[in-house]
């Protein structure tokens, strides 16, 4: 296979249980290079299991996980994050009384060696991200919009291969959830970085996505461009025709 067009990430019949329940079954997925790929489905779909378990937070009870065409099914979440896959959580993943060049230094603390280099990342992935202004402001108290900002900054400075994000438009505001996606847009076309969205902003979605990969009861539902997933009827009737945002 041309190297350029390898999946970055691939899982081949991943599945997780807890308990009785299958919150994951016998998934195929692939994130390509430079793509945006949306994950989507209703509540308790498994779009969190899947992203832990591509991330290495949790263990697959079967199935296989390829990182950069590397078998790293069973290793850990740090072994993962140094193959260049780095993700963010739903609540924010940053600390709330550091201040904003503090939080970002943190991610670059395993990528970038020296004082001196990790202050230019710091720098550079602030103004990546409009958050030059508020380097010295303490994270927490940033308005709810910024923090999430910073919880992407700090997964950004490491430079990833791939970034996940883990519902990283809650609680926005539409200009805020434009900026947002522009910043992400602009982070792809400059690094080439891949980025796995979980989102339940159908509109944003919609409009950042390349493709969109559907869960529905732990398995795969559909796989398409947005104007594929937009049209196809087992996505309306398991998700889209019970929402009123998109
Ligand atoms: N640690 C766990 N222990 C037991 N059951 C779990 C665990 N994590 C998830 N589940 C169950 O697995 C299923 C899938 O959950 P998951 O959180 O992956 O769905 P989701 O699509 O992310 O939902 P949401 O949109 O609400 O975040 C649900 O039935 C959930 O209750």
């Amino acid at each position: 296979m041309d190297q350029s067009q390898q999946p970055l990430l691939a899982t081949r019949g991943i599945t997780r249980r807890f308990g009785g329940l299958v919150a994951v079954s016998n998934l195929d997925l692939e994130i390509r290079p430079k793509e945006i790929l949306g994950l989507i489905g209703p509540n308790g779909a498994g779009k969190s299991t899947t992203f832990n378990l591509i991330s290495g937070f949790y263990k697959p009870s079967a199935g296989e996980l390829f990182v950069f065409g590397e078998n790293c099914t069973g290793r850990s979440a740090l072994e993962i994050s140094r193959r260049g896959l780095v993700r963010t959580f739903q609540h924010g993943s940053f600390m709330r009384t550091m201040t904003v060049a503090d939080n970002i230094l943190l991610g670059t603390i395993h990528g970038v060696k020296g004082r001196a280099a990790r202050r230019v990342r710091v720098a550079e992935t602030a103004e990546m991200l409009g958050l030059t202004p508020y380097l010295p402001e303490q994270a927490g108290n940033l308005p709810h919009g910024l923090q999430r900002l910073v919880s992407i900054a700090i997964a950004f400075a490491a430079r990833p291969r791939l970034l996940c994000l883990d519902e990283p438009l809650t609680g926005l505001n539409q200009t805020e959830v434009a900026n947002t996606l522009a910043m992400l847009e602009r982070i792809r076309d400059a690094f080439g970085c891949s980025v796995l969205l979980v989102e339940h902003n159908m509109k944003a979605v919609m409009r950042v996505c390349d493709r969109i990969v559907v869960l529905h009861h732990g398995q795969h539902l559909a796989t398409g461009t947005p104007a594929e997933i937009r049209a196809d009827r087992r996505v309306i009737d398991a998700y889209l025709g019970h929402r009123h945002d998109h």
